[in-house]
């Protein structure tokens, strides 16, 4: 097909939406790894492999929410300050030992288990004591100060989901439960290369026409970040029968495969008919930019995600595409990226019938509402413009362009961490 715009998809043939794509996946990819056992300090981040239900009830027993005396409070005048008599002394991780008697009060400390019966606990700074009796002033109400069994956690409900990645409070949670260790999906194992001949190891010579190869090491650090045990293959040459084999024995030894670049119509784009001899695509082109030529399939029993070569198309799909099949490989809850409506700052010219990300950062407007503005310069090479802008603007498919003080979506990077 002729070119004759800027527009690397002037280019026949049918393309697939990126809903219906991720749909398909959805039905065609589930939890591939086992599972194992880890210690609560190695479990930041791992995906839950069962529900964790509650043994008892947290806190487990009624306690006192602050330092200073509990009483009945049937037990106070209605109309003044009460002396009572301080009677016996309760710390955090003792007991009374006894049931609390009508008429007295006990000095008590934030944490410990009320003494049985008594509903209402004074902070000391409002008390005044001398040692055997207690002035409490007028005016409390029932039950304050008290900190309820199982107000935090109910006996018997689930307090983390499976396929929960676990966040660090989520292990406070699981420690205050009693729980040492915690039955957690095994890391989902990814073999990531680049290909093409122009590419270089960092810190190798750059002859002329050469470039250092950039996307490898951020779809390892992506994949790192996810949590998936990353194999390092290296840059491969631009031949068919290298790729090929090497597709064959990575897919050996991991869950799935990660390409960049090669997977265009060139002829020295050799990745997609690599993957076709070694088992299927599902799909290699998606109606998206930028990053359209994306393939998904199979490499025998590994699934294989095949990005296009520009960086920003590589980071770009990788966190639409390639995420949300990872998570779902890991056994992970889907945790679709939320985006926040802004308002546009800018003007910009799209094409109906694909979905289009920009590069944008957010700011407030006078009225203090956020306003995205979009990054100057767009090509889906130039690597500066992920790193000095803060997120995605996301068009849809149907949108035929923005114009200043339009609503549009707004996909912080925070959002895919
Ligand atoms: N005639 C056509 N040309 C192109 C089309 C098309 O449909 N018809 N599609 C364009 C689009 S869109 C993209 S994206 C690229 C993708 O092509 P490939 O996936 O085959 O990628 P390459 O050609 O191998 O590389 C593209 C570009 O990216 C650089 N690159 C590749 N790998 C790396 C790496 N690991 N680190 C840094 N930079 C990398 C490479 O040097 C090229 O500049 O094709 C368009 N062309
Ligand atoms: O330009 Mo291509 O959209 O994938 O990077």
């Amino acid at each position: 097909m002729v070119q004759l715009d800027n527009d690397c998809f002037a280019f026949g043939g049918p393309m697939m939406a990126v809903e219906p794509a991720l749909a398909l996946l959805a039905g065609r990819v589930g939890p591939v790894t086992a599972t194992e056992i880890v210690p609560l300090s190695d479990a930041l981040g791992r995906v839950l492999a069962a529900d964790l239900v509650a043994p008892f009830n947290v806190p487990p027993h009624d306690n006192a929410a602050v330092d200073g005396y509990a009483v009945f409070f049937d037990d106070l005048s209605a109309d003044g300050a009460s002396v009572l008599p301080v009677t016996a002394r309760v710390a955090a991780g003792q007991w009374l030992g006894r049931p609390a008697v009508r008429g007295e009060a006990v000095r008590i400390f934030t944490g410990a288990p009320m003494p049985p019966g008594m509903d209402t606990v004074f902070m000391q700074e409002d008390c005044r004591s001398d040692g055997a009796t207690v002035t409490l002033p007028a005016g409390i109400r029932r039950g304050v100060n008290r900190r309820l069994a199982g107000e935090d956690v109910r006996e018997g409900s689930v307090v983390l989901a499976a396929g929960r990645r676990l966040r660090p409070e989520d292990i406070a949670l699981a420690a205050s439960l009693g729980h040492a260790v915690l039955e957690v999906r095994c890391r989902l194992r990814v073999a990531v290369f680049s290909t093409g001949d122009e590419l270089r190891q960092p810190s190798q010579v750059l002859e002329p026409g050469a470039v250092y190869d950039a996307n490898r090491f951020a779809l390892i650090a992506l994949l790192t970040r996810l949590g998936c045990a990353v194999t390092d293959l290296g840059i491969l040459p631009d031949r068919f029968e290298t790729i090929r084999d090497a597709l064959a024995e990575a897919a050996a030894s991991h869950d799935a495969l990660i390409t960049s670049g090669g997977m265009s119509t060139g002829e020295e784009d050799h990745v997609k008919p690599a993957v076709e001899a070694n088992g299927r695509l599902d799909f290699w082109r998606l109606a998206i930019k930028p990053g359209r030529p994306v393939a998904l399939g199979r490499v025998r029993g590994a699934v294989f995600v095949g990005l296009p070569g520009n960086p920003v198309a590589v980071v770009v799909t990788f966190l639409r595409i390639a995420r949300p099949i990872l998570l779902r490989l890991m056994g992970a809850a889907d945790e679709a990226p939320r985006a926040i409506p802004v308002r546009a700052a800018f003007a910009h010219k799209k094409k109906p019938g694909r979905r289009e990300f920009l590069r944008g950062s957010l700011a407030r407007g006078e009225d203090g509402a956020l306003v995205a503005s979009k990054y100057p310069r767009d090509g889906a090479g130039v690597l500066s413009s992920l790193v000095e802008s803060e997120g995605l603007i996301e068009l849809p498919e149907d949108l035929a362009g923005v114009e200043p003080g339009m609503t549009v979506d707004f996909l912080p990077f925070k959002e895919f961490l």
